[in-house]
């Protein structure tokens, strides 16, 4: 992939990302042990990215193809094999091959460097994914939790979700069966005006990204297919003029850099009074801006500190404020502000230890069960690969509007 160039990124902020989706980490999981260990072989250098493409390499280490010896001339039911065979007329039997879902370790590669980008551009962005669904389980909206997406092999908010569904896909995992869930991506922070009409739509985006990945059948933005149920009124996200004390307030501190040990240096506008130069380590995420770096805070938080020491403020309006978010942060295929909601349905996994029908290369007709090391739900393991397709698009789409319209965009406000 290629980043902007000057990204401080290494192997271990990518290596995060990876741990979080690799295999064989409990039993709720494929048992194929994977280190999923990432090397950087170009486009890096001294820390940051040159500008040039980034080639990643993660290597598969326990790979075991005689597992699926038996089904080699054979189709399972719900997987690509079938499909591969009418598109290109060879039975590769050793795993699911080109259509495994191993190749999303490179996505999450992919979405580690993109949030480091993210991060440069724009630190307050985050983006979250969750399971919200497992077969028939539902979380529960009123228990939501951030603190426990963390906490649990299932990366659900809800605590009880959490306990209930280990017994549940325990039950299913020991009978040789498998089962399905939904994913929710959630991306906070986004600013509004990213994405572009007709043919380069944010959710146009949002959604092939998300229905890139193995096993989803499902995606939705927002309200999504609930949104077929509501009227007009219901389905409005009403609009209010944002509290004067929100207002965010810019500073621009002249000459202001970061050294490298990653500290602030801010200076006052006094180049010679030397003794008020002051550092500050990591408190505040300040921006790059031309001459200097900029802060943005509220007027609330704004404190007669960062005055003293020659910052330059300037008032913008907060962002407005809206009622709810059926739109799932996506108007006209551009994002509102608010927060970017994307859910997808993945199906159960399809090699799983139970007899079902099929028929052979040669067209007969017989039984297959499919043994190996398989996801009894893959959608544990698609979370942090949807976070990072979220993070792939989000990115693109920064880069895009940058170029269309730098860092100009319509502010509400008195002057309008
Ligand atoms: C993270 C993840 C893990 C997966 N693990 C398995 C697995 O262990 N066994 C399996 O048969 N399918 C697994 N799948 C699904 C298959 O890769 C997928 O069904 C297959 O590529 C066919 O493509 P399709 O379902 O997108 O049509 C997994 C999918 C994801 C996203
Ligand atoms: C290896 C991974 O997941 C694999 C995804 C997968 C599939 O059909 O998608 C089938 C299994 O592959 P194999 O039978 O070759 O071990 C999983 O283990 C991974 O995600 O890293």
């Amino acid at each position: 992939m290629t980043a902007a160039p000057g990204v401080p990124v290494d192997a271990a902020m990518i290596q995060h990302w990876l741990d979080k989706r690799k295999p064989g980490q409990n039993k709720y999981t494929t048992q194929r042990r994977e280190a999923d260990e990432v090397r950087i072989l170009s486009g890096v250098f001294e820390g940051v990215t040159t500008g040039t493409p980034v080639q990643l390499m993660i290597e598969n280490t326990d790979q075991r193809s005689k597992d699926y010896g038996d089904i080699k001339d054979k189709f399972r039911p719900g997987h690509a094999d079938i499909t591969y065979f009418q598109k290109y007329g060879v039975r590769d039997y050793r795993g699911g091959g080109r259509s495994s879902a191993r190749e999303t370790a490179s996505r999450v590669a992919a979405g580690g460097l993109a949030r480091e980008a993210i991060k440069a551009i724009a630190p307050q962005v985050q983006i979250t994914g969750y399971m919200v669904q497992m077969g028939p389980h539902k979380i529960d909206r009123d228990a939501f939790d951030w603190n426990q997406i963390e906490q649990n092999p299932f990366w659900v908010p809800d605590a009880k979700a959490a306990s209930d569904w280990a017994e549940y896909l325990d039950g299913l995992r020991k009978s040789g069966s498998s089962v399905g869930a939904i994913i929710e991506v959630v991306a906070r922070g986004v600013p509004a005006g990213l994405g572009a009409p007709v043919y380069g739509k944010l959710d146009t985006d949002l959604a092939a990204a998300m229905m890139s990945i193995n096993a989803v059948k499902g995606v939705e933005i927002g309200e999504g297919m609930s949104a077929a149920m509501l009227t007009g009124e219901l389905n409005a996200d009403e609009i209010f003029a944002p509290p004067a004390s929100e207002d965010i307030v810019e500073i621009f501190f002249k000459g202001a850099r970061l050294d490298s040990t990653g500290t602030y240096i801010i200076r006052p506008q006094n180049e010679n009074d030397k003794e008020r130069w002051f550092k500050v380590k990591d408190l505040f995420h300040f921006t790059e801006a031309e001459g200097g770096m900029a802060l943005q805070v509220t007027r609330k938080a704004l404190n007669k500190r960062m005055i003293a020491n020659g910052g330059l403020p300037i008032v913008k309006r907060a962002e407005p404020r809206y009622s709810s978010n059926h739109a799932g942060g996506i108007l006209g295929g551009i994002s509102t502000g608010q927060d970017i909601v994307v859910r997808f349905a993945v199906k159960p996994t399809s090699s799983i230890l139970t007899t079902r029908k099929t028929i052979t290369k040669t067209g007969e007709e017989t039984e297959i069960i499919t043994k190996g090391r398989h996801d009894p739900c893959v959608g544990i393991r698609a979370v942090p690969v949807g976070e990072a397709m979220m993070a792939c698009v989000l990115l693109d789409h920064m880069l895009l509007h940058r170029g269309q319209v730098g860092e100009n965009r319509g502010t509400i406000g008195p002057d309008a």
